[in-house]
């Protein structure tokens, strides 16, 4: 009931949002799922599900003497087409990282599928030079100025150091090439491999990656995935994972299982309370804004334009809950 009534509930004309800061979040990812690319049953089943975001893996989920059997099975699935949902999903591949002998037969394969995946998820990328490579890939590949989506696996201490100059360079690329950023993923579990870290409970050991990786991610307009939660099991443990993240600024999570997807999809969407909160601020604001007031009380806190674009994100994300 109240969502649908923020439904209806712009955001006011005379703010002139264009001009403010407009993301682009019209595909949702709050769930991105892991399907092992040669398992034709589980690709079968993910085609079932209520789910923003199938990646097809050719990467880490899949055995080293499954790779080709993956890209096969993943190219007949996109030869015979996306199927239809009740509401639009994204469907991707995730390619092997540039440092193994597989990528490039994975993109081929993709990339001359009767239909093209939406996205291509490029793991473990470090420096720029993959970006550029990428790019280069596919303009020899697709002739029209259709558009592949791309999401950038970051994942290591080096790629870490590099993440600006990787988005700026995927940015520029956006312009005047085939490809179109869309999302920064934190690949947490490669990420502790790399620098030697232990897991812990309290997962000290990733904090300060895991909020870098958000605050770039919004620098350049980007979803901000966060990490995956491997006791599928557990769904408490999930769903407590998933309000961290999104308290810090995250957008989606990755999945492994089924069973995690609602959780997380209903986790990524702001509560009721949170709801009626930035809604009673947007009308609030917009009255101040009418009488001449750039900064007011409401609720108790000082309200100004920051906390308006606040609510603006949480109305926004609201109306991707179906009603
Ligand atoms: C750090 C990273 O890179 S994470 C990404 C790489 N890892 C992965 O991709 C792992 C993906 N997940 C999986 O392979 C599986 O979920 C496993 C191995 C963890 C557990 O698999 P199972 O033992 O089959 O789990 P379970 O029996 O609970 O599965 C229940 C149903 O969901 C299906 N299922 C399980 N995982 C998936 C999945 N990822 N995608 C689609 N369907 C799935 C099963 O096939 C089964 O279907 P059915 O009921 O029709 O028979
Ligand atoms: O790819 C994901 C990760 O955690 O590693
Ligand atoms: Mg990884």
């Amino acid at each position: 009931m109240l969502v649908s009534f923020v439904k209806f509930r712009t955001i006011p004309r005379f703010l002139n949002i264009n001009k403010i800061i407009v993301r682009k979040y019209n595909v949702p990812r709050r769930a991105l799922m892991y399907v092992p690319g040669d398992d034709p049953k589980k690709i079968s089943k993910s085609l079932t599900l209520d789910v923003d975001c199938i990646a097809l893996d050719c990467e880490d989920g899949v055995a080293v003497n499954k790779k080709r059997e993956a890209r096969e099975t993943i190219r007949s699935f996109l030869d015979k087409g996306k199927p239809s949902k009740d509401r639009d999903y994204d469907f991707g591949v995730r390619i092997n990282a540039f440092d193994t002998e597989y990528w490039q037969e994975d993109l081929e394969s993709c990339l001359t599928a009767i239909n093209l995946p939406d996205t291509i998820l490029i793991p473990k990328v470090e420096t720029a030079d993959t970006i550029k490579q990428f790019s280069e890939e596919v303009k020899q590949r697709i002739k029209s100025d259709k558009k592949i989506n791309v999401i950038i696996y970051i994942e290591s201490a080096r790629a870490f150091l590099n993440i600006v100059d990787i988005c700026k360079t995927a940015e520029g690329l956006s312009k005047t090439s085939n490809i179109q950023p869309v999302s920064l993923v934190f690949g947490s579990d490669d990420f502790c491999a790399n620098i030697g870290a232990t897991r812990t409970e309290s997962s000290i050991e990733i904090l300060y990656a895991r909020q870098k990786l958000v605050l770039v991610a919004k620098a350049f307009n980007l979803q901000a995935i966060d990490m995956v939660y491997i006791k599928y099991k557990d769904l408490e443990g999930l769903k407590k994972q998933c309000e961290e993240g999104m308290k810090m600024g995250y957008t989606g999570k990755q999945v492994i299982h089924p069973g995690q997807v609602p959780i997380v999809q209903e986790a990524f969407l702001p509560s009721a309370s949170q709801i009626e909160w930035a809604s009673g601020l947007l009308q609030s604001f917009e009255k101040h804004q009418k009488d001449g007031k750039g900064a007011f009380t409401y609720k108790g806190s000082m309200i100004d334009m920051p906390t308006m674009r606040q609510a603006e994100n949480v109305i926004k994300l609201a109306n991707l809950k179906k009603t």
